[in-house]
Parts: structure tokens; C-alpha cells; sequence
């Protein structure tokens, strides 16, 4: 296959979704689809497998939720899938957040029951800041759940989208009797049985046919043609060129648990979704099918092998061909470095791989010289730009509970912020350390990590934070800079980049802050551009 080939085969997006829409389950469909699992229940099961090794994952399995982000990788048709997969759980928003940089475009799961929700708004957001494109699914059409097109109007509210239905269920929960797929002009019947209605579709290109009084009875025959006489009334017709540059977002119904309405999504997308884009470097754009190779971190996962104390660096790659054993510049370190053993990832296992191409993501091994955001090239310098850490919600000191391991814990707090796992200050005025996490929860994972795989402990004290502002550097004539630094050098600290940054302790102290020294330029975020 040719190299131009290769990439257009490739499909890498996210699923996105409030904790509980069935993220997990619409994954463990697609897999099925494409032969890369034999059984419901592999995905679920899986993980827990990995918790039984790995202490970190026993978290994720005692409360039910997905910590880390996974890859999984299955050919269906002629396309190469990789499905990044992102947790819902609002604690580890960051990691998802990171995940998004490496994606070409989203499936984003919505409820019907509970409709758009807190963490949907939340990462749609992020998604449309970057204009990549997405497709929707309502899911669990089998429940009773809001009208489809109530449904519809509070995602274009809600979320700021543009929609237009590419399928439509017939009724809902116990009325509930399948999918009218408006992109393929076919009927699908639910019956319950799943896997009898993968085959069981009825073409349908004429929906004024009186045959499908028959096939769905006479009401909701006229219901039907009713509902979709308006979406043609009030919905754009589809266009691709307006879903690629992230204006139009098709929406598609069904149940995943049920495996309804999953394949006319998976078949809609394969054709429509985008392969591998182009990505902003700090000096360029750089094309997929530029021959160089080109790629960047955007997550490390550390120690799933508590045996062997390495950590996985997950990189996508943009452009060129990743090859094993050829030696790549690390442009942060300027370094040259080979890897003998790339891997690949499927749906149930990892591979050592040869060559990737653009749109995949390949696991390097790494002794910790790899950071999020790292990039590593054919010898060019540039780095790629990601998304800037967000200020924390929450903000304690960590201290070290066991003097004879200070070492450990020091090596294991730098290592676990490499991972982003969270954000670490160092007070100015002490050294003391501060960690800042998006959730309560990440300090309980912190903890656990530190013990059981740096043999560290730790313990927490609050540290009165509210939120983390970045602070301009300072231009050094500047008195009012000077003042400002010496008033408030109790809540000044330096970020892991060497950043200052003023931990405000309330939304008031800010706002005196800005008043009182308006030279001195606060942001919310680490990027001031
Ligand atoms: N009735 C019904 N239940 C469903 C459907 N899809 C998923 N569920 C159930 O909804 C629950 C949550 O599904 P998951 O797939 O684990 O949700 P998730 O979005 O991955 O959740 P997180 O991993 O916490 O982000 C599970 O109990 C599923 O069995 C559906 O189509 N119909």
C-alpha cells in the first residue's frame, strides 16, 4: 500500500462523554464490529484484568471509573481505527483534555434520558475551540428518554453546535421499534437480539412507500414520515466540507448495549470522518504526508508493570513514517534517541511494530526523558503546540512522611507530573511544595502511586488557593512589578516550567490584585497568547 494510501485509511479520533453515557460500551461495540474482540464484555473485563497487575488500575476498578486513557487500534473495511479513549470522570478532565490534541475528530455521547450534560459542555467546548470535527450519538434509545428533537435543540443550545440528524429512532423505550437511517435511506428493526439486526436492514429509499405501514404500523408510519419531512424542513442537508471544518455536526441515534444504531454510525463514519490533519508547529504547518517523520507526546503512563519501573510515552505521529531503530531528535533535550521497541496497540493486546504512519500512536518506552508536549522529529527543530494547563480546582502542600525516602518521593512527585498526572508549584518563598488537581480524587491516586510504585509516602496539608494565576514576566524596571512580588510573595510560586504564577486565595483578591498593580498581567491559563 502506498504511503498517501496509509493515510487515508486512518481514522484516529476520541469518544467523548459525561461519565456514564456509555462511552465504554459504544468502544466495546466498535471493537466488536471489527472483529478485534469476540464478546460483549471484553473491554469492562479487560481493564479489570489489568487492575489484578497493576495498582493503579486497581483504583479505576474499585470505583468504576476510567483513570487512564487507552488506545485501541482494529482495521473494519478497508480503514485502520484507533480510538483514543478519554475518561469521563471530571477528575481526570486534563488527561482528556491532552488526548484531544491527538485526535482528528470526536464521537460524543449523549444520554437520552439525562440529555447534555456538565462534562459534555465541558469538553465539546475544548473540542470546538479547535474546530475538530464531531458526530453525535444519543444513546439508549431503548429507555424513555427526552423527544429526539427536543434532544436535538438543547445540544445546538447547549453546546453551541450545528446539527442535522442522519438517522432517526421510530418511538422510544418500550415503543422504541428501530432506526431510520436517513444517510443510507434503509429501516433497522430492534428486536432485542443484536446480533439479528446487524443483517436485518430494509431498504427504504422511498419513505412514501405504503409497505412501511406494514413493517411499523400505521401510526407510527405516519409519525415517521411527519418527523422527517421537518428535519428536511429544518435541518441543513448534510455537507461533509461543513463537518470537516467543525460548522455542521451529524447526529445519530441508537442503544450501544443493545448494538443498535452502532454500525449505520460506524459505516457513516468511516466515509465521512477525516484522516489524519495537519498540526500547528511553532514555526510551521506541518502535513501528514510530509515524507519526514514528526510527532509529538500527549500522554505517558507509568508502571503498568510494577516489575519493570518504566513508563509508556504515547505519541502520535503527523507526518512521515515512525520507524524502529532509526534514530529521532527529541527537540526539547536535542538529542537523538532510537527505540528498539515501538509498540502498537490493539484491542486487547500491544505489538511491537516496524513502521507507523500518520494518524497512528505508537508507545515508546522511556526512562523519563520524555515530558507531555515532547516532540521529536527527523532532525527538524519545532514543537508542536498542544493545550495549556488549566488552573487547578483544588490545592494542597505535600509533605514527606517518611524521612528516609526523600529521594523517592521526590523522584516520584517530578515523574508524576511529567505523566500531568497534576500541576506542582514550588512556593517562592520556601521551596515548599503545592499540588494543584482538577479533582479530590487525584490525590488519592497521587498517594497510592507514590507508595506502591516509588516506595514513597506522603501527606497533604490544605494550602488556602483558589486559583492559579500565570503572571507575565516581569519587565525588570518595573517598581509596581517589584511591589507587587513583595506583597503577595507568600502566594507566589514557579510552575514546573520555571513559570511564575500567583495563587490568588479568592476571586476578590484577584480582582485587587488587577486594580492595584494593572501593569502586572494575571492569565488562567499557561499560555499568554
Ligand atoms: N439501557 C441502556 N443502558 C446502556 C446503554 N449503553 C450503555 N448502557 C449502560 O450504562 C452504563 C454506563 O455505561 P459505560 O459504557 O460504562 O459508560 P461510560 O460513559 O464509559 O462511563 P465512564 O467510563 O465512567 O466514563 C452501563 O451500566 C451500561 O450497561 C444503552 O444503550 N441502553
Amino acid at each position: 500500500m502506498s504511503f498517501n494510501t496509509e493515510i487515508e485509511r486512518r481514522r484516529t479520533f476520541g469518544i467523548i462523554s459525561h461519565p456514564d453515557a456509555g462511552k465504554t460500551t459504544l468502544t466495546e461495540k466498535l471493537l466488536l464490529f471489527g472483529g478485534a474482540i469476540q464478546e460483549a464484555g471484553a473491554v469492562k473485563s479487560n481493564k479489570i484484568k489489568k487492575g489484578a497487575t497493576s495498582d493503579f488500575m486497581e483504583i479505576e476498578r474499585q470505583r468504576g471509573i476510567s483513570v487512564a486513557t487507552s488506545v485501541l487500534a482494529f482495521n473494519y473495511q478497508d480503514k485502520k481505527i484507533n480510538i483514543l479513549d478519554t475518561p469521563g470522570h471530571k477528575d481526570f478532565a486534563e488527561d482528556t483534555f491532552r488526548t484531544l490534541t491527538a485526535v482528528d475528530s470526536v464521537i460524543v455521547v449523549i444520554d437520552v434520558a439525562k440529555g447534555v450534560e456538565e462534562q459534555t459542555e465541558k469538553l465539546v467546548e475544548v473540542c470546538r475551540m479547535r474546530n475538530i470535527p464531531m458526530l453525535v450519538f444519543i444513546n439508549k434509545l431503548d429507555r424513555e428518554g427526552k423527544d429526539a428533537f427536543d434532544l436535538m435543540d438543547e445540544v445546538e443550545q447547549k453546546l453551541g453546535l450545528t446539527v442535522t440528524p442522519l438517522s432517526f429512532p421510530i418511538g422510544m423505550g418500550y415503543d422504541f421499534q428501530g432506526i431510520y437511517n436517513i444517510w443510507e435511506k434503509n429501516i433497522n428493526l430492534f428486536s432485542g437480539d443484536s446480533r439479528k439486526n446487524i443483517e436485518e436492514t430494509i431498504a427504504f429509499s422511498d419513505i412514501n412507500n405504503p409497505e412501511l405501514e406494514k413493517i411499523i404500523g400505521e401510526k407510527p408510519a405516519e409519525r415517521l414520515r411527519e418527523e422527517l419531512e421537518l428535519i428536511d424542513e429544518v435541518y441543513p442537508t448534510f455537507d461533509r466540507q461543513a463537518y470537516l471544518e467543525g460548522k455542521l455536526q451529524p447526529v445519530f441515534f441508537g442503544s450501544a448495549l443493545n448494538n443498535f444504531g452502532v454500525r449505520e454510525l460506524l459505516d457513516c463514519f468511516i466515509q465521512i470522518a477525516p484522516s489524519p490533519r495537519p498540526k500547528d508547529s511553532d514555526t510551521r504547518t506541518v502535513n501528514p504526508d510530509e515524507k519526514k517523520f514528526s510527532g509529538f507526546v500527549f500522554k505517558i503512563h507509568a508502571n503498568m508493570d510494577p516489575k519493570h519501573r518504566d513508563r509508556l510515552a504515547f505519541i502520535k505521529i503527523v507526518s512521515g513514517t515512525f520507524e524502529r531503530n532509526k534514530p529521532y531528535l527529541h527537540v526539547r533535550l536535542n538529542k537523538n534517541l532510537k527505540f528498539s521497541s515501538p509498540n502498537a496497540f490493539f484491542a486487547e493486546k500491544k505489538e511491537i511494530v516496524d513502521i507507523s504512519y500518520p494518524g497512528d500512536i505508537v508507545g515508546l518506552h522511556d526512562t523519563g526523558n520524555f515530558k507531555i508536549g515532547d516532540t521529536l522529529t527527523e532532525g527538524e527543530t519545532m514543537s508542536f503546540k498542544g493545550i495549556p494547563s488549566f488552573s487547578p480546582e483544588h490545592f494542597r502542600y505535600i509533605n514527606n512522611a517518611d524521612p528516609m525516602k526523600a529521594k523517592q518521593l521526590e523522584k516520584g512527585i517530578d515523574q508524576l507530573m511529567d505523566e500531568g498526572v497534576a500541576q506542582l508549584f514550588t512556593l517562592e518563598m520556601n521551596n515548599r511544595k503545592v499540588i494543584g488537581t482538577v479533582g479530590a480524587l487525584q490525590y488519592e491516586v497521587i498517594q497510592y502511586r507514590l507508595e506502591h510504585e516509588y516506595g514513597a509516602k506522603c501527606s497533604y496539608e490544605n494550602f488556602p488557593a483558589f486559583k492559579a494565576c500565570w503572571v507575565k514576566p516581569e519587565d525588570s524596571k518595573n517598581e509596581e512589578f517589584a511591589e507587587f512580588k513583595r506583597i503577595k510573595q507568600k502566594f507566589l510560586a514557579k510552575d514546573k516550567y520555571g513559570q511564575l504564577v500567583f495563587l490568588a486565595d479568592s476571586d476578590f483578591s484577584i480582582q485587587m490584585t488587577q486594580q492595584k498593580y494593572p501593569t502586572v498581567k494575571l492569565f488562567f491559563t499557561s499560555e499568554f497568547d
